[in-house]
């Protein structure tokens, strides 16, 4: 399959080169800088060399036409300003970018501050959290991934809610990310001396990542949900640890039939691990390889549940979550070139 990168110089970017130079079925064709068209990928990414020869280019919707799938690794309103055009020459499309995430187009400009380029390709992207879509996914020509603490955060609740078994309008997420999440642009609040030694909440009051928290909620309760979501912002470079609260309604069953029905919701999916009850998951068990670590509490017994959920935000976060969704559109191992073991230590 010939697979093209717009945005090749950043996190996303990158990551995408490191799960893609190992996977089988892969011959990376096209990989986009506007700053860097000529220099040798390896020359940048010296943790490459040796295994890939590409060369960045300019982004040319000519040269990416000739790929089978275009993965977009770019900002906010880039995408979908050449989609018209590459889904036209029949490329299929996994677009990191929250570009298609939102179903609703006013919703969208109101978040991201600027009307939606084409919001006719709404309706037909399809929300890319394997998890919850993967049928629609097999046939999308769109697939519009989930962000990355939306990802941590839907996995986490998805039992509970699928079943019904918590108040689907008091739902609170408290997430933390490392600092990779913010992107390789120079930003003065991600610098060492700023963010190092330091934890800070940010977007308390309202961050992006709320309407699409909800959006996919609401899909996956089946009706209208209400979250809290406070972002934070940890010194570390990957990963997502997201403490998630549901007031536990009456007629839920036990902790331990709880524990059971994540265990069984996720028995089949590669990339979900359920850990013993009562187990803490550390970002650090998670850190490069593409899964989810999730865990349950429910302390002194009452009605509250504690769901903690871990993830590497560039990899089941971004770029993993991508290249499993492009295995499932080309109907391929679902896991092919996503075996990597997490580090550890
Ligand atoms: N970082 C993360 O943890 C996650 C990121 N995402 C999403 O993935 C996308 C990429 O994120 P990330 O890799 O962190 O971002 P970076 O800022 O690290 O990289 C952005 C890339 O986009 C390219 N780019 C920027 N503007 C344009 C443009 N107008 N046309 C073409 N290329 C452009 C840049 O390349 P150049 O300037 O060389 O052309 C660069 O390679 C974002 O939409 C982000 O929200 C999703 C989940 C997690
Ligand atoms: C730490 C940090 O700054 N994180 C980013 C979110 C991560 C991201 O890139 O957003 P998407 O998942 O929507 O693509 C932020 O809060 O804006």
């Amino acid at each position: 399959m010939k697979v093209g990168i717009v945005g090749g110089t950043g996190y996303t970017g990158v990551e995408l080169l490191r799960l893609l130079v190992n996977h089988p079925h892969v011959r990376l064709d096209v990989i986009t800088s506007r700053g860097e068209a000529g220099l040798a990928v390896a020359d940048m990414f010296p943790s490459l060399r040796g295994r890939t020869d590409l060369v960045f280019s300019e982004p040319d919707v000519a040269r990416l036409s000739a790929c089978d799938v275009v993965f977009f690794a770019t900002p906010h309103n880039v995408a979908m300003r050449m989609m018209p055009e590459l889904m036209a020459a029949g490329v299929r499309v996994v677009d990191l970018s929250a570009d298609f995430r939102l179903r609703d187009h006013e919703l969208w400009s109101q978040w991201y501050g600027e009307p939606h380029a084409c919001p006719e390709l709404l309706s037909e992207a399809v929300y890319g959290l394997p998890e919850v879509n993967r049928e629609a996914i097999r046939e999308a020509r769109l697939v519009a991934c989930a962000g990355c603490y939306p990802t941590s955060i839907q996995l986490g609740y998805l039992p509970l809610l699928e079943n019904g078994w918590i108040q689907p309008d008091q739902l609170i997420a408290n997430a933390a990310s490392g600092a990779s999440g913010g992107g390789k642009g120079a930003k003065v609040p991600m610098l060492l001396a700023e963010a190092g030694e330091s934890y800070k909440a940010y977007g308390a009051s309202g961050h992006r990542h709320l309407p699409e928290i909800e959006q996919g909620l609401a899909d996956i309760a089946g009706g209208p949900v209400k979250a809290t979501f406070v972002p934070h912002l940890i010194p570390m470079i990957r990963g997502i640890h997201a403490t998630l609260y549901g007031q536990l309604l009456d007629g839920a069953p036990s902790l331990e039939a709880i524990q059971q029905a994540y265990e069984a919701r996720y028995a089949d999916e590669p990339f979900v691990d359920v850990m013993p009850l009562g187990s803490h998951p550390e970002t650090r068990f998670v850190r490069g390889g593409n899964m989810c670590r999730i865990a349950l509490h429910q302390p002194r017994g009452e009605n509250v549940i504690v769901v903690l959920s871990v993830i590497d935000n560039l990899v089941k976060g971004a770029s993993g979550q991508a290249v499993q969704a492009m295995n499932i559109m080309f109907g391929l191992d679902e896991a092919a070139g996503l075996s990597v073991v997490p580090l550890a230590p």
